[in-house]
């Protein structure tokens, strides 16, 4: 039976078994009512139930959800009690072209609010490609599935819009013309009320000098009837006019100026030429829709006045006070105080059409812009940084979050650019390098340049080298894990020009991200997860949320215990274990290479110690470490791998192509997206047909199936589709399985309430300070003791969730004792790897011993 799909399938779970654990089979996971199947392999039925035929889908969404005909008919009939409430919008009236507009907008803002209208727009339209150009210049995104994405207005992608060079009127109007029903006054009065004042006012720095620039003289003279500001002026400047940089940039790596055009263009414009003699119907539309534009006026005169050394904060923080808040923009181009860095992409470098498109919403008007660049896992944020780097060509820092990024960064500047070798300087706790020029880059971490600690007399050298300088770009990765007191450090310290953050994951637990607009900048652009998967660029990802009943042995001790050690048993539950061993040894045989994930080390242990499979965790040695990555990723009978929350990041393994979770940490939508990152740069991405796979384990009825819900939400919000198994057909044949009988099932029970409750604890798990790959295991302190390879510490539940100020922390001290007593090899494997290379070290010794005559 051919493989079938539903347009309600749309971001939902549904209920599926897998129906055959023959591998030579593909697995198909199907629904108890029979009407779906959620295809396990990589062949070509795969392809066909992943896109199926789009129009016979997207005509029975429309069907099902009815929109169109629905607000026809409520014209006709207004009477008709609302099954909608307040979301009744049938009194608005549908434009006669409205099928050719793509965008809903919901007319309900409540006055005052920052968050402003709700906009959806008809992925499915010829106009959709324009529309969420100019939605993602403007708006939010919320929620990308497949046929309806939802954006929303807020007072901050306002400003962001309008740093890239638009006005609140082309906003107005570019929703006017994409919406089907005439825009809400309330929508409009929302746009008003939000751009009238913002970037009417720009902090500029020029020839290292800043001044407070606008285009309107009215504004100027208003500001400088301030008190606060006009004592911030520089003594005796005067009002100067000048015309807007509006010069077009060519982005190192396009072949013209294309970024800098796109926002000068109207929003929502086709970036791709039009093909010579194929213009669609869209570019018909789109072109009407055009004709009324006006073009921007290149030479639009500014008026400024110079300010103070040292009073910018003060001026930025007394224009926000008084509803003008300042645009915060580098003139790169004119400024001839900070040296040039010689750096550029190497030719064969290309970068891909969404960087581009990052890069000119920060470019858009020829000067720099601060903000955050947010693209998936994978999806190349660090050739964006480099990029916008070769693109101002002054003198840059990058701050990253661990050691082992430092090294990834440095080389690939040598990687993707021209820079001399010698003008890239490393900051970590282990080399302390300056480049050689006048200029270059210096990459070090977020710890070591906010460290309020004592220094060492080298590291005290490095800082004020670093401080007394200054930096035409910040690159401040993964900037959604670094909390606020730390930027402000970190900005106290280095005085940069323009700062950029890149990140995959905009998300906190506690909404502190929204601190970013002001500490960095605004968001500039999100890719779209589905897209850039389309494309090829990341891998697409088959979700699943396995159900595992708890054994009722296991289930009566979880109703009696006290939570911390009920998270043990749900972990531990043994069908979850079956689960795990079934479907390693199915993706195994499939030839996958998988990844098992477990935040709790007693849990992880116990799993790869009974699966005889290498695992690596915090307690983990360096050398250890390379030895598992590297044969996970050459040798043919290293296939699975357990890590512990230590390889949610920065983990860098292209061969994976299976995840399986058995233990994560409660709600996060972080950690689950960060995790799926992990296969989404699989080598075989664009193979045919060729899917990776995300399990997620979950013990039914107990408190690990709501923390899941929670989980999903931001994968969910991408477009993926998380399908629910209930049922694995074929698992108890499956030879060997564990824990079949009876009496296994009781020795695994005692044992596990035979565990302290702070193994039990799921918060028990690792502070990990540095990634899977950090060089840091084996750094010396300022005493020359060797630092401890896990640092825990008390934390609260919003900590641990990320919502705190660390974006992990460790509950249990007394467990960083265990972990160290616990390193060294634990698989038979590695176990025997160790032992044949202890001899090989031994008869080396030997030899050379012999060879130097010694006894
Ligand atoms: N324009 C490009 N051309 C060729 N390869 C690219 C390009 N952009 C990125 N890549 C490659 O894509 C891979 C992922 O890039 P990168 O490590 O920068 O991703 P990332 O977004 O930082 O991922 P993560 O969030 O997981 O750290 C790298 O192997 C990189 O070399």
């Amino acid at each position: 039976m051919p493989p079938k799909r539903k347009a309600s399938d749309i971001g939902s779970a549904r209920a599926s078994k897998i129906s055959t654990p023959n591998p030579a089979t593909p697995v198909s996971l199907r629904s108890e009512d029979n009407d779906e199947y959620l295809s396990g392999s990589n062949n070509q039925s795969d392809q066909d139930y992943v896109s199926g035929s789009e129009q016979e889908h997207i005509n029975r969404f429309k069907k099902k959800t009815a929109f169109s005909s629905y607000s026809s008919k409520a014209k006709t009939n207004r009477a008709r009690p609302s099954i909608f409430g307040s979301k009744d919008f049938s009194y608005l009236s549908l434009k006669p072209d409205h099928d050719n507009r793509p965008l809903w907008i919901d007319p309900s803002v409540s006055a005052g609010s920052k968050k402003g209208p709700k906009i959806t727009l008809e992925s499915f339209s010829p106009l959709a490609a324009q529309a969420e150009d100019f939605l993602i210049t403007v708006a939010e995104p919320q929620s990308r599935p497949i046929y309806l994405h939802e954006y929303r207005l807020t007072e901050h992608s306002l400003y962001a819009a309008l740093s890239v060079g638009l006005s609140g009127q082309d906003i107005i109007r570019t929703l006017e013309k994409l919406s089907k029903t005439p825009l809400p006054t309330t929508v409009s009065d929302f746009i008003n009320r939000h751009t009238k004042s913002y970037g009417k006012v720009r902090l500029v720095l020029r020839d290292n000098r800043f001044f407070v620039e606008s285009e309107e003289p009215t504004i100027i003279q208003m500001l400088l009837k301030d008190p606060v500001i006009e004592s911030c002026r520089k003594e005796g400047a005067e009002v100067v006019q000048g015309t807007l940089a509006n010069k077009a940039v060519v982005i190192s790596g396009t072949s013209d100026a294309r970024g800098a055009r796109q926002t000068a263009d109207q929003p929502g414009q086709n970036t791709e030429a039009p093909k010579e003699g194929r213009e669609t119907k869209e570019d018909e539309i789109m072109k009407a829709l055009r004709d009324e534009d006006d073009e921007e006026d290149p030479s639009k005169q500014t008026h400024s006045f110079e300010i103070g050394p040292n009073t910018r904060e003060k001026v930025a923080e007394r224009c926000l006070d008084i509803g003008y808040p300042a645009l915060s923009e580098y003139d790169y181009q004119n400024d001839r105080v900070n040296p040039d860095l010689k750096i550029d992409l190497k030719p064969h470098t290309q970068i891909r059409s969404y960087q581009e498109k990052a890069l000119s919403k920060m470019f858009g008007n020829g000067r720099a812009k601060s903000g955050i660049i947010v693209l998936p896992c994978g999806a190349g944020k660090t050739l964006v940084g480099i990029t916008a780097g070769c693109t101002i060509r002054k003198g840059i820092i990058v701050l990253c979050t661990s050691a082992m990024s430092v090294f990834q960064w440095s080389n690939e500047f040598k990687k993707w650019s021209d820079v001399n070798s010698g003008d890239v300087a490393v900051f970590t706790s282990g080399e302390k390098e300056k480049f050689r020029g006048q200029t270059g880059v210096i990459v070090s971490t977020y710890s070591m340049i906010s460290q309020t600690r004592q220094r060492a007399h080298d590291s005290e050298e490095m800082m004020k080298w670093i401080t007394s300088r200054e930096w035409g770009l910040m690159i401040l990765d993964e900037v959604h894990v670094v909390p606020a007191a730390i930027f402000r450090k970190v900005a106290e310290n280095v005085r940069a020009h323009c700062k950029l953050g890149l990140t995959a994951t905009l998300l906190r637990e506690d909404d502190k991200i929204t601190d970013l607009n002001y500490i960095i900048g605004p968001k500039l652009y999100e890719a779209n997860w589905m897209e850039l998967a389309d494309q090829g660029h990341i891998a697409k990802v088959q979700c699943a949320e396995v159900w595992c009943p708890m054994t009722i042995e296991f289930y009566q001790e979880y109703q009696s215990l006290s939570s911390r050690k009920q998270a043990l048993l749900y972990i531990m539950n043994p069908t979850k274990f079956q689960v795990c061993q079934f479907l390693i040894d199915y993706h195994e045989r499939r030839g996958d290479k998988i990844i098992v994930f477990s935040d709790n080390v007693f849990a992880l242990k116990q799993y790869a110690e009974k699966l005889k499979k290498a695992y690596i965790f915090g307690g983990t040695g360096q050398q250890e470490r390379i030895r598992i990555l590297e044969n996970f990723q050459h040798n043919d009978a290293v296939n699975t791998i357990f890590l512990s929350k230590i390889g949610d990041t920065s983990l860098d393994l292209p061969e994976a192509t299976c995840l399986i979770q058995i233990s994560s940490h409660y709600g996060s939508r972080r950690q689950e997206a960060q995790r799926l990152g992990r296969i989404l740069r699989a080598k075989r991405r664009n193979d045919e047909g060729f899917n990776a796979f995300f399990y997620s384990l979950v013990s039914k009825d107990t408190s690990e199936m709501g923390y899941s819900a929670k989980r999903q939400a931001f994968l969910v919000d991408q477009g993926y589709a998380f399908k629910v198994i209930t049922q694995l057909s074929g698992m108890e044949s499956l030879p060997g399985l564990a824990f079949k009988t009876l009496e296994e099932r009781l020795e695994l029970l005692n044992h596990v309430l035979l565990q302290q409750e702070t193994n039990a604890d799921i918060a028990n798990i690792e502070q990990i300070d540095e990634d899977l790959f950090s060089g840091r295991s084996g750094a010396l302190n300022s005493h020359g003791k060797k630092k401890a390879l896990v640092r825990r510490q008390a934390g609260s539940l919003a900590d641990l969730a990320g919502g705190g100020q660390m974006a992990y922390k460790e509950q249990n001290v007394s467990r960083n004792k265990q972990l160290k007593k616990d390193r060294g090899p634990q698989s038979e494997y590695f176990k025997k790897e160790a032992r044949a290379r202890e001899r090989r070290r031994k008869a080396r010794q030997k030899e050379q011993a012999d060879a130097a005559g010694v006894d």
